[in-house]
């Protein structure tokens, strides 16, 4: 294994996925790299979530491939050593929990499905899981109907953490928060790279998210990876989708972060 590949969580190369006649994805390649928080930014509709259930194996690909940790998915690579690699934590949009399942119950969701342990053991984990991401041990007791958006979004990262992942998919993970609980998310996101050594591949349009806590920032058009580096390379980019992203209107308030 080369330099490149260790320092590589994530490698794409050359993916095409599409449905039908439709191709989403064109020959895209990627690499995410081991500790990092990489931001992916692209038009709606235009392959985000593809690329990222692509990568985690729910929609299968034309061509091209995928590496996680050094350990090619879905070839001919044994599938121990694949599911080994594989292990990472995913949020969905929206958190998609459980709804019949308290919070503790969902958290241990991950436990029961892989792993063989005692219920004092499970119920300790999740415990522990809900500290980390800043909820109360009595928020288990509760059903997803009775959190507040930022509660459901922690309470969905905590079980994306619940098999201890090196790699977390976080699925526009500051969507339909406020810009406090917005903040307060990205600020425990930035903590756990930091605590826990995750590498973090966060799809948002959040671009206070992208300029804070992203180590990186991908931009994604025309089924490619168009422009690829910290924050104030992309405000750089002469590509005309980038440009028109983060020189819009919404996008004034943007200041570059400092190196
Ligand atoms: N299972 C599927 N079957 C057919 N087409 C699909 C499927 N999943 C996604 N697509 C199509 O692939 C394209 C990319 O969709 P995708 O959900 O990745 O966009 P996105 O960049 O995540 O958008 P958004 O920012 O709005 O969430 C869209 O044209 C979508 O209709």
């Amino acid at each position: 294994m080369d330099d490149l590949q260790v320092s590589c969580a994530i490698r794409v190369t050359d993916l095409v996925v599409g449905f039908g006649r439709q191709v989403v994805l064109n020959e895209l390649s990627l690499d995410v790299r081991r500790g990092e928080i990489l931001g992916l930014v692209g038009a709606s509709g235009g392959g985000k979530s593809v690329l990222m259930r692509t990568i985690i194996g729910l929609i299968p690909r034309r061509s091209g491939t995928i590496e996680v940790m050094g350990v090619p998915l879905g070839g001919a690579a044994e599938r121990a050593t694949q599911e080994a690699a594989a292990r990472w934590g995913i949020l969905f949009q929206q958190g998609a929990l459980f709804s019949s399942l308290t919070v503790k119950q969902n958290v241990q969701f991950p436990l029961r499905e892989n792993l063989q342990m005692s219920p004092a053991l499970m119920d300790e984990i999740a415990i522990a899981k809900l500290e980390m991401v800043g909820l109360r041990a009595e928020d288990g007791d509760k059903f997803p109907a009775e959190l507040s958006g930022g509660m459901t979004k922690r309470a969905a990262l905590a079980r994306a953490l619940a098999l201890d992942p090196a790699i977390v998919f976080l699925d526009e993970p500051t969507s339909g928060l406020d810009p406090i609980s917005a903040g307060d998310f990205d600020a425990l996101i930035k903590t756990l790279q930091r605590t826990l050594g995750l590498t973090v591949f966060m799809v948002t349009h959040d671009l206070a998210s992208l300029n804070t806590v992203c180590d990186r920032v991908a931009a994604l058009a025309d089924g490619k990876i168009v422009a690829i580096g910290p924050m104030r390379d992309l405000l750089q980019s002469e590509h005309p989708w980038v440009r028109a992203y983060f020189h819009g209107k919404r996008s004034q308030m943007l200041q570059p972060k400092a190196s």
